[in-house]
């Protein structure tokens, strides 16, 4: 380190603040354009994020953080990720042949390509898209190889901070992924030579933000940040002290030049670690923000090295909604404060993007959990009032203090948090309520009881979400229909769903899910202890929004949720009917979860209440039941010490419900969104019968990986991808199922989309669904004709005639 410069930073910041809008004005504005692109041009989208950031500017001021670059410019069209890499000019070879330019991300060219990138075209597959860390936030994934073109693109970041200087006189701070976060979280092309890495560029890569820096610096940037949030988590392909190595070196070489604003580093999402503390502070960067919610207060050594530049303690968490104990955090800034050389500014421990704007606007929450919850502006104002305390003194936010600490004993009060039976119930579960029958007597139980063919056919759960559907549970919600004729109508739904399914010749029917809404807060609002929101409205992709429910206290099932629906379905059939829940872990995952239990505790709770609707599922006959986990993955630690707990209790909590099942009773679990080998294990503890699984996408990887890893269960790899309304080939359906079969095992494959269908049409749905079963059927006839002339391999009888007859018949 050369010089130790003492920039002021401001005393008081965030991360970043939710992007959508607080009407999801954004979504609305990509939806329209995405649609109708003739009336809605590309100058839509942009005009509606200029409207939106001068809002999030305006609001911000007015919410307190008044100081030079304290609001981080973080607009981003659809995701930071996508952007940060646009601004480098990371355009994939096969977009580029296709005659895609790289453009900066917010002018109209930009919002084109990011369209194509995030979306695909008709001729190209879109960028892969994954979990930002371990939350419910994806992010599409760039895709840098070694010959991938960089150029830098800092027009619209520029254009974006003068702007907003000069309409609202406010001085932003213009936000990216920093080089070293965007290089992991980056993949190479898919025509890549395997075993290049994306981190093999930082060096092009340190040069190009290098000049987008300058470029800052000469439009009067005065500073950036950039976010390292990939130093907080393990497990990256790259070891960890190449990492720390390469991280000096690129900041380093970033911080050198003098024509450059200021650059904060900011890592939330847990601990960035000492090693890479001392290597950002052995750079002359001049900020740091770290995450003092879930991450360590830093060691002596760190703040040695740091000197007498500024800290920002994120104090104030991101990602729950619920109020930050100001006490705890002032004792905590206090003692930052004490031991740090420079100045303490005070700041959240991630971006806001995982919370909804604005509580206030709940009016029909119940009052008494309402003062529990901080949506991003109340965090913003924690923020404030921490900052004001930490530098006025404490006394000055007495009052502050004083209500905080009323409500936080208020809450542990409230009987709602803090049930006698339900925590009875808990602390009785023993060992055995997790454990079922042997797989193999359960094997020989369920066959006997379901006599399936081989290859079994079946889908995920949902059916397409229509316009009619939506509008029949709107209208009751409203009470514009009674319970009368709601009930009629989605019978009716059904009954179509199960028609459709036996016409097509499935196996295993399903109901079709038309009266979820969400396959999570439709179990929340059968649940004791949840509320729902009007508003609370989260990214989770590109324009898409969820609206997580509040899991404020002791979970229990008031009455059965699925039976009736599960039970009419099967009234109509001969074939089994396969009831449809969501796992503890994913309600858990997916919504806001109680802070002031443990997840293990919360986990169990759930559990048993879904236990009790597999009792009562049963009762009503069903001998097929799935409980969706396609959040497992999600949940998983950051780092590997935190794991094996982790899967201690999701596991168990899932074992827990379905650990009362009869030994005839199949349970399916279905997991998707994520790759799967590093719980390949933790799946396998689930101990179902039966787990289907996301796979069409990764060409024969899951596959593969399942069988290399002598997955010992039923496994159903998905061979429809449903993301988009393309209709696979039969060839491309029988190719998988074919491959799946020979590795795994005909015995042991199932055959069955990616996920469910809900966002899907009904045309693409029933085209697909028909060749997936002719591809079954095809394989299956393939196998017994194989087994009569001792083939050696399923693989080797490719498009057979059998094939070609079947296709012919569907084209
Ligand atoms: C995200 S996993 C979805 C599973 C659910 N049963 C459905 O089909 O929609
Ligand atoms: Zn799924």
């Amino acid at each position: 380190m050369t010089a130790i410069s003492k920039p002021s930073f401001p005393a008081a910041t965030i991360l970043g603040y939710p992007r959508i809008g607080p009407n999801r004005e954004l979504k609305k504005a990509l939806e329209a354009y995405w649609s109708r692109p003739a009336e809605n041009p590309a100058q839509s989208v942009l005009d509606t994020l200029a409207q939106l950031h001068e809002r999030t500017v305006r609001h911000l001021s007015d919410l307190g953080l008044t100081d030079a670059a304290a609001i981080p410019a973080d607009t981003f069209a659809v995701d930071q990720t996508l952007d940060t890499a646009l601004a480098l000019g990371a355009v994939p070879a096969r977009f580029r042949a296709d005659g895609f330019r790289p453009a900066a991300p917010d002018t109209a060219q930009g919002i084109e390509l990011i369209t194509a990138l995030s979306r695909g075209t008709d001729r190209l597959e879109p960028l892969e898209m994954t979990k930002w860390f371990d939350t419910n936030y994806h992010y599409y994934v760039p895709e840098i190889g070694p010959d991938t073109p960089l150029s830098a693109h800092p027009e619209s970041l520029i254009e974006r901070f003068v702007t907003t200087r000069d309409t609202t006189g406010a001085i932003t701070r213009p936000v990216l992924v920093g080089p070293v976060t965007l290089l992991l979280l980056a993949r190479p092309e898919t025509t890549d030579a395997p075993g290049t890495q994306p981190f093999d560029r930082l060096n092009d890569v340190v040069d190009l933000y290098i000049q987008l820096l300058t470029a800052l610096k000469d439009a009067g940037v005065p500073w950036v940040e950039l976010d390292e949030h990939a130093l907080a988590a393990e497990g990256w392909d790259v070891p960890r002290d190449t990492i720390i190595d390469a991280l000096t070196k690129a900041y380093t070489r970033l911080s050198f030049p003098s024509n450059r604003p200021d650059i904060l580093v900011a890592v939330g999402y847990g601990d960035a670690g000492e090693a890479a503390q001392l290597g950002l502070a052995a750079t002359d960067i001049e900020a740091l923000a770290i995450d003092l919610d879930r991450g360590n207060e830093p060691g002596e050594a760190a703040l040695e090295a740091w000197g007498e530049r500024p800290l920002v303690g994120g104090v104030v968490g991101g990602r729950t909604v619920w109020r930050t104990d100001l006490g705890r955090a002032s004792e905590t800034l206090d003692r930052l404060k004490a031991t740090a050389r420079g100045p303490v500014s005070v700041g959240t421990a991630t971006p806001l993007l995982h919370v909804p704007h604005d509580v206030e606007r709940e009016t029909a929450l119940d009052p008494d959990i309402k003062e529990w919850v901080a949506f991003a502006d109340q965090k913003v104002a924690e923020v404030v009032t921490l900052s004001r305390g930490l530098s006025d003194g404490w006394s000055t936010v007495a009052a502050e203090l004083g209500k905080d600490a009323l409500i936080r004993s208020r809450r542990a009060a409230h009987p709602a948090t803090n049930r006698k039976e339900v925590r009875a119930r808990t602390a009785a579960v023993q060992q055995r309520d997790r454990e079922r029958a042997s797989a193999d007597e359960r094997r020989a139980a369920q066959a006997q009881r379901l006599n399936l063919p081989p290859l079994p056919t079946t889908t995920i759960g949902s059916f397409p979400q229509t316009p009619g559907i939506r509008t029949t549970r709107a209208d009751f919600r409203a009470g514009r229909i009674d319970q009368a004729e709601y009930t009629q109508k989605i019978r009716a739904e059904i009954a179509q769903t199960v028609r459709t399914q036996e016409e097509l010749g499935l196996d295993v029917l399903v109901h079709g899910e038309p009266e979820r809404n969400d396959m999570v807060q439709y179990f929340a609002e059968g649940l004791d202890g949840f509320v729902t929101t009007q508003h609370g409205w989260v990214q989770s992709y590109g324009s898409r929004c969820t609206r997580p429910s509040i899991l404020f206290g002791d979970v229990s099932r008031p009455a059965p949720i699925t039976v009736d629906w599960t039970r009419y379905a099967a009234s109509l059939t001969d074939r089994p009917v396969k009831g449809m829940l969501t796992g503890p872990v994913t309600i858990l995952a997916w919504s806001f979860v109680r802070d002031d239990a443990p997840a293990r505790e919360v986990a169990d709770q759930v559990a048993l209440a879904l236990r009790d609707e597999i009792t009562d599922l049963e009762a009503a006959g069903t001998a097929v039941i799935q409980v969706d986990e396609p959040a497992l993955r999600e949940l998983l630690p950051l780092t590997l010490a935190d794991r094996p707990d982790y899967l201690d209790w999701s596991v168990g909590s899932f074992r827990l419900a379905t650990g009362g099942a009869e030994t005839a009773t199949q349970i399916h679990t279905h997991l998707c969104y994520s790759e799967f080998e590093t719980v390949l294990d933790a799946i396998d503890g689930l101990d179902a019968d039966v787990t289907t699984l996301e796979a069409s996408r990764s060409g024969s990887g899951i596959v593969d990986g399942l069988a290399a890893g002598n997955f010992p269960r039923d496994v159903g790899p998905g061979v429809w991808d449903i993301h988009s309304p393309r209709v696979p080939t039969f060839d491309e359906v029988a190719q998988r199922v074919r491959h799946a079969a020979k590795v795994i095992g005909a015995d042991r494959v199932w055959v069955n989309p990616d996920c469910g269908l809900k966002t899907r049409g009904w045309p693409e749905t029933e085209a697909a669904l028909d060749r997936l079963v002719a591809a079954a059927v095809t394989v299956r006839a393939e196998l017994t004709h194989d087994d009569a002339a001792s083939a050696p391999s399923v693989a080797a009888a490719s498009a057979d005639t059998t094939a070609r007859a079947a296709e012919g018949s569907l084209l």
